[in-house]
């Protein structure tokens, strides 16, 4: 395989970076007073804003050829073709197959799940599937973790109504205060769980299932309540049958863990927001798909994302990805995609086996604005380190102070990034003091993009969340490698089986030197 680096394209990019250094963004404005516009995306009713990157059409044009070079088109094809793009698990990453309409050539199984779980959440919502007590459901709990959370968890709040239709919680963390800090707000009798796992054989899923099986157990008449109160999500279905669990609704191996939001794997959200719902984000998916699908690379939003990320990361060195969702509903969007952009692409071996030539994915993290304001953004404008931003804005719907005072800050805090804040102009407001002037004053020149929302319902969350799933696929074609196995993640897994087993036999002569002490200094407790 040829890395990127050996492409035409790439060292254009480089004469393009060498160019443009030392220009500032507020320059580039004032040489093109047409930038705002053309350097701006609108799709499905999402507008992706780029004209603050830094960068012109000129190495936009470079960009869009790197992706020809890099086969970006074809590798879009064989994805949605279902060709086993996921080398080294042999499978494909189909996601695409599950927010397809029926009869578009994707498997038939799909839509027997999707109507399956139409069935299942009919029942649970209209009481007809009641406890062991006849009582009809009202709280449901999903456990899981990673992608058996993440996406749920993060739609199921973008879309949380008041009053809620069926209370949804979510546990996932292993440490017992989660999932019992739930359990202590709940009737037994009207709890559902499901359990959420693509494996079916993750530590801390099914330590969190025991624990809710027996704590639904001491209260239940007899076992026969674990039917009742269970249902899994898994593509292993034995296993969860083993655990005592008659409902199961299935997926497939071409679905990535944190690619299964459209499976079943979004039952919690289903169950809590209602079909209707689930299968408008499914539709708004599919929007998206199609648009990547068919758009022209240099209109093609996901991949324009990934280019942008690919010229902030391989060409101006930016080590960190920002995002800051100015809406409270939005809180949960950057945790679901640090797993989506670090799990995927956070590798340094190519699929062909080589050290990638070129650094991969950079640190993802954000949180909501405006509260962000007042964590991390003193780093963003003045820290040593530029990072760039992506700010996602809803048009508010409500015409009140406090919708416009929340939009007016996503809006400052883009413009104060860019324009920075000169010296001159700080020196009047610090009394002619110049130390104080210089710690007040700051460059500017710092990246972000806009993404603006006409609404925040499901079929735009749909579609936000496909465009940053193919952002990150369209990544790892240019970067070489695999953006679908999780190899990492496994080694931490087996040690701490490892050490669990070390615990238990009293014998830890084997555990490296660190390790022992530790966790001998745990067992003296
Ligand atoms: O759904 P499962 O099999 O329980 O896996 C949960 C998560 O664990 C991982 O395999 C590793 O963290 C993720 O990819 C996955 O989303």
């Amino acid at each position: 395989m040829a890395y990127p680096i050996d492409r035409p394209a790439w060292a254009s990019l480089e004469a393009a970076r060498d160019r443009l250094a030392g220009t500032h963004l507020s320059t580039l404005f004032e040489r093109d007073a047409r930038r705002a516009d053309s350097l701006c995306l609108a799709v499905d009713g999402l507008v992706y804003d780029f004209s603050r990157q830094r960068l012109d059409a000129d190495v936009m044009a470079a960009l869009t050829a790197l992706a020809g070079e890099c086969w970006v088109p074809d590798a879009i094809r064989a994805m949605f073709a279902g060709e086993p793009i996921n080398r080294s698990e042999r499978r494909a990453a189909w996601h695409v197959a599950l927010r397809a309409p029926a009869g578009q050539g994707y498997p038939a199984d799909v839509h027997a799940v999707l109507d399956d779980i139409d069935r299942f959440v009919g029942q649970v919502r209209d009481g007809s599937w009641p406890g062991f007590a006849g009582h009809a459901i009202t709280d449901v709990v999903n456990i899981g973790i990673g992608g058996s959370d993440l996406g749920p968890r993060m739609v199921a709040q973008a879309l949380a109504r008041e009053p809620d239709d069926l209370r949804v919680h979510f546990a996932a963390n292993v440490d017992p205060a989660d999932l019992d800090g739930i359990l202590a707000t709940l009737d037994r009798a009207t709890t559902l769980f499901v359990v959420t796992s693509k494996s079916f054989g993750t530590a801390e899923t099914l330590a969190n299932a025991r624990a809710a099986r027996d704590w639904l157990l001491a209260a239940a008449p007899d076992e026969t309540a674990v039917a009742r109160h269970f249902v899994a999500v898994s593509t292993n279905i034995p296993a969860a049958q083993a655990f005592g669990i008659e409902r199961v609704f299935g997926f497939w191996d071409w679905v990535g863990g944190r690619f299964s939001l459209w499976s079943a794997a979004g039952l919690a959200v289903a169950l809590a927001r209602g079909m209707t719902v689930f299968r408008e984000l499914l539709a708004g998916a599919h929007d998206m798909d199609n648009h990547f699908r068919q758009a022209p690379l240099a209109e093609n939003l996901p991949v324009v994302m990934a280019l942008l990320g690919v010229w902030n990361r391989n060409f101006l060195g930016l080590t960190g990805q920002v995002v800051v969702p100015y809406a409270h509903r939005l809180a949960l969007f950057p945790t679901w995609l640090q797993q989506v952009e670090m799990e995927s692409n956070g590798k340094s071996v190519t699929s062909d086996g080589d050290a990638t030539a070129v650094a991969t994915v950079p640190q993802v993290w954000g949180g909501e604005g405006t509260n962000a304001q007042h964590a991390f953004f003193q780093m963003l404008h003045q820290g040593t380190d530029v990072l760039s931003v992506d700010f996602i804005l809803v048009t508010p719907t409500a015409d009140d102070d406090r919708s416009r005072q929340l939009a007016a800050n996503c809006l400052a805090q883009a413009a104060a990034l860019m324009h920075g804040r000169p010296e001159a102009e700080t020196l009047s407001g610090s009394s002619g003091d110049p130390v104080l002037a210089a710690q007040r004053s700051f460059p500017g020149n710092r990246p972000s993009s806009t993404l603006l929302l006409d609404r925040l319902d499901a079929r735009r969350l749909g579609a936000l969340i496909a465009a940053y799933e193919h952002k990150v696929f369209v990544q790892g074609v240019i970067w070489g490698i695999n953006s679908f196995d999780q190899w990492g993640v496994e080694l931490g897994k087996t040690l701490a089986d490892d050490i669990l087993a070390a615990w238990s036999n009293d014998d830890t002569r084997h555990l490296d030197a660190a390790t022992r002490s530790l966790l001998d200094r745990l067992r003296r407790r």
